[in-house]
């Protein structure tokens, strides 16, 4: 039990009970009932026995590929690749399989909660907001995080939200002064009405629509009248690119910008804009505020910067200056709070007497408020959120996914958890009498360039550097040290945020994420080498499972590319309909599909959107993935840089029509799209090829090329979408005609070359 734990208790013990003796034991009783509860999900018995026949049906898949190896005689080289990405399959299948047998699903009290901890005994929590980029993280969107983060049901002397604004833009901190001055209007409206969500922008378009009769309905269209207000000022500020007039003179902090302050170039700025300790800083019903804290690290152009790892691992410091809270949620500045008793919930985990001492961190799924209904760009990772994550939880550990996710401190200062055990206690808040200015000035220089220099920051410390995916590497890290961590996945979403609406963006960020995880599986956190012995092997495979998206590109582009060819040329790969080693192809073909297909429905979706997700997951391997493996080589020779783009958030109207019809954006980088269209093309030819074949050539066996002829024509229904955009759209998103020519020649000269070796 943490000390300051300990303290509470007895706080709080003392508050209820007076002499009775009875009444002590009582506490004793109640304090030892659970905070939370772990329930294993049911039927996995049975998903062993059948995961074990497909296990047993791949086997003998690869036994026929290496059985008969010796009768081949045409195309050895495009059996060996079937036989190469055949294993690959296999094993990328086993290593996923760990994740569904020990499905666990978390239930927090907080009513026990808050019975136990009355306002005054409950931690503190510093709320860590990151952006980047004024222009793809409009400012107005930030600050609707931040509003919703400050509007907890949780009392406000006791939360303090920082944003970190690596765009070091003016333009950000006018809007968060802004925010801080709206949020005395906006925080007595929550409480007096208790709404959701309290992300003004996110509320506002789905109430007050109606002209007012009640009193609720007056003071909405009050505050969404001063919203408004709010959001045009930023707005055109963020049109015209300056501030308003004399705007400058209404807060100390402009003084830290001048005409040289760039994104890359500029001191370190920190700046307390509501000041927890100040008893002025009330809201208009007299409430205290939260703290709020602009920080923008200094950044130089020779110094690199690490991006997130590097804009958290600065706020992690900084605010041990300020509040030192003992427990620190991490959020995107698009990942809203949607639930305003989301901190109480995760402090059930923490604060549990029993287990919660040994929890580093608990992190909720990642949803979004865009999604169309059948999920044309697989954005809601239904399956990984209430499948993958939760089997791998069961092991005791949750992966870090960087938003949404509520850390211990002491876990991310690079604690073991037997250390903190031994320690048992948090550095205490400074009570200090030092003045705004001072604080600032020592915070400023703990967001220097040169800090870390020397230090454990970003290896042993805080989150991990180098890596484009921190979160994981970070969460893996923190695990091997022996912490717990919890995958809490509630019912009404916790944290909301704003998913990829083209394909261009949706295939920037998985470059990212499969680059940066395969960078974690060949780098010294491996899981299999790094958390032997630290973590349960159910847990090693579990990470592997999102780790090894990269290399799964190659299995698959050899299936896309090979089988087609040898379609075309006659050339049979797989055994006879007649064969009964035709059946383990088969079987592990349709008990795999058929099960995903049950999963994905049984987690709420659609027929479409499972099919959908098919066809997202296919154009990511053979564009996102195999770019992402090239870029881990390239950085495993030493030849580029870890880079880290960031997500575009904004969506123009004519891209935001499309998205909602559920019609695909192609468009964008134009490697990725030849490379998609000649791999569409070349199925196409390969099918129409081997059609023509069976019906024209009397000679050629029809059941020798079945499985093939499926397979191509698999391919050729999931890039539907594809031939249309290649073909038949004209608007903004199809495929140009130059990239069309492009894969015409392509996919024929790939058909023309083969000959020569088939
Ligand atoms: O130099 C940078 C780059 C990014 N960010 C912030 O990091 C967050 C995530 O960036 P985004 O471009 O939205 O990337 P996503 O792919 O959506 O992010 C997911 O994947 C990242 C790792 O690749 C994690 O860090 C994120 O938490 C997770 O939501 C945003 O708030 C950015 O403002 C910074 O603060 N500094
Ligand atoms: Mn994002």
């Amino acid at each position: 039990m943490g000390s300051v734990e300990v303290k509470m208790r007895n706080a709080c013990h003392k508050n209820k009970t007076t002499s009775s003796e009875s009444r002590e034991r009582m506490g004793e009783e109640e304090s030892r009932v659970r905070l939370f509860e772990t329930k294993e999900g049911r039927f996995r018995g049975v998903y062993k026995v059948f995961a074990s026949t497909i296990f047993a049906a791949i086997c003998l898949i690869w036994v026929y590929r290496v059985g008969s190896m010796g009768e081949v005689r045409r195309g050895r080289w495009a059996w060996m690749s079937a036989m190469v990405s055949e294993f690959g399959f296999g094993l990328y299948w086993i290593i996923t399989q760990s994740v569904r047998w020990r499905i666990v699903y978390q239930t927090p009290f907080k009513h026990r909660l808050s019975h136990r901890y009355d306002e005054e005994n409950l931690p503190e929590v510093d709320i860590f907001v990151c952006t980047a980029d004024p222009k793809l993280e409009p400012p107005c969107m930030v600050i609707n995080t931040v509003l919703s983060a400050m509007a907890y049901n949780y009392p406000a002397n006791k939360l303090n939200v920082y944003l970190s604004d690596d765009g070091g833009s003016e333009l950000t901190f006018y809007a968060l002064l802004k925010a801080s001055i709206f949020s005395k209007h906006w925080l007595p409206f929550c409480r007096r009405f208790n709404v959701e969500p309290r992300s003004p922008e996110v509320f506002f378009a789905q109430n007050c629509s109606s002209s007012p009769t009640t009193k609720y309905g007056k003071a909405c269209l009050f505050i969404k009248k001063l919203y408004e207000e709010m959001k045009g000022e930023i707005e055109s500020a963020a049109a015209s690119g300056k501030l308003p007039e004399n705007v400058r003179n209404q807060h100390r902090g402009f003084s830290e910008w001048n005409p040289k302050t760039t994104k890359q170039d500029h001191q370190p700025i920190v700046q307390i804009i509501v000041d927890g300790r100040d008893r002025n800083a009330v809201d208009e019903d007299g409430v205290q505020l939260p703290t709020v804290v602009y920080m923008a690290r200094e950044k130089r152009p020779n110094h690199p910067h690490h991006f997130k790892a590097g804009a958290i691992n600065a706020l992690i410091r900084v605010s041990s200056e300020i509040s030192n809270a003992p427990f620190i949620l991490n959020l995107d500045c698009d990942m809203y709070s949607n639930n305003a008793d989301t901190i109480q919930e995760i402090l059930c985990f923490f604060l549990d007497e029993t287990k919660g001492e040994d929890i580093a961190y608990v992190q909720f799924p990642q949803s979004y408020n865009n999604i169309t209904k059948n999920d044309h760009y697989a954005n809601s990772y239904l399956v990984s959120g209430k499948v993958e994550l939760a089997g791998i939880c069961g092991y005791g550990a949750a992966l870090f996914c960087g938003t949404g996710c509520l850390h211990r401190r002491e876990s991310l200062s690079g604690s073991y958890l037997r250390d903190y055990r031994v320690k048992r206690d948090m550095k205490p808040k400074r009570n200090d009498n030092r003045t705004i200015d001072e604080v600032n000035e020592a915070s400023k220089a703990l967001a220097t360039c040169t800090y870390e220099e020397g230090t454990q920051w970003g290896k042993e410390m805080g989150l991990v550097y180098g890596i484009p995916v921190e979160d994981i590497a970070t969460g893996l890290v923190i695990s091997c040290k022996g912490w717990k961590s919890i995958y809490y996945n509630p019912e009404r979403k916790a944290f909301v945020g704003t998913a990829p609406t083209t394909l261009d963006v949706a295939c920037l960020q998985h470059t990212r994420w499969s680059e940066g995880m395969f960078q974690v599986f060949f780098s010294k956190y491996c899981p299999f080498i790094y958390g032997r012995g630290k973590i349960h092997l159910g847990v090693q495979m579990g990470y592997c499972n999102y780790l090894l998206w990269a290399p799964m590109s190659l299995p698959t582009l050899c299936y896309a590319i090979v089988l087609p060819i040898c379609l075309l040329h006659g050339i049979p790969l797989f055994p006879q309909l007649s064969s009964t080693w035709v059946l383990p192809f088969a079987y592990a073909f349709l008990a795999t599909y058929g099960y995903s297909l049950c999963e994905y429905l049984n987690c709420g979706s659609t027929t479409k959107g499972w099919w959908n997700l098919q066809r997202i997951k296919f154009l990511h391997r053979i564009t996102s993935y195999l770019f992402g493996f090239i870029d881990t080589m390239t950085k495993q020779l030493g030849l580029s840089q870890t880079n880290f783009v960031v997500t575009d958030k904004v969506v123009t109207e004519d891209v935001w029509k499309r998205y909602e019809q559920e019609i695909i954006e192609f468009g964008g980088s134009s490697i990725m799209l030849t490379i998609l269209s000649t791999v569409a093309l070349l199925n196409l030819f390969g099918l129409v090829g081997g059609i023509k074949r069976v019906l024209m050539d009397l000679e050629f066996s029809s059941s020798q090329f079945m499985v093939q002829i499926t397979v191509s024509l698999l391919v050729v229904m999931i890039n539907l979408p594809t031939y249309e955009a290649l073909f038949i759209r004209s608007d903004k998103g199809c495929i140009s005609s130059s990239i069309m020519l492009k894969s015409i020649v392509l996919a024929s000269l790939a058909c023309y070359l083969a000959s020569f070796i088939c």
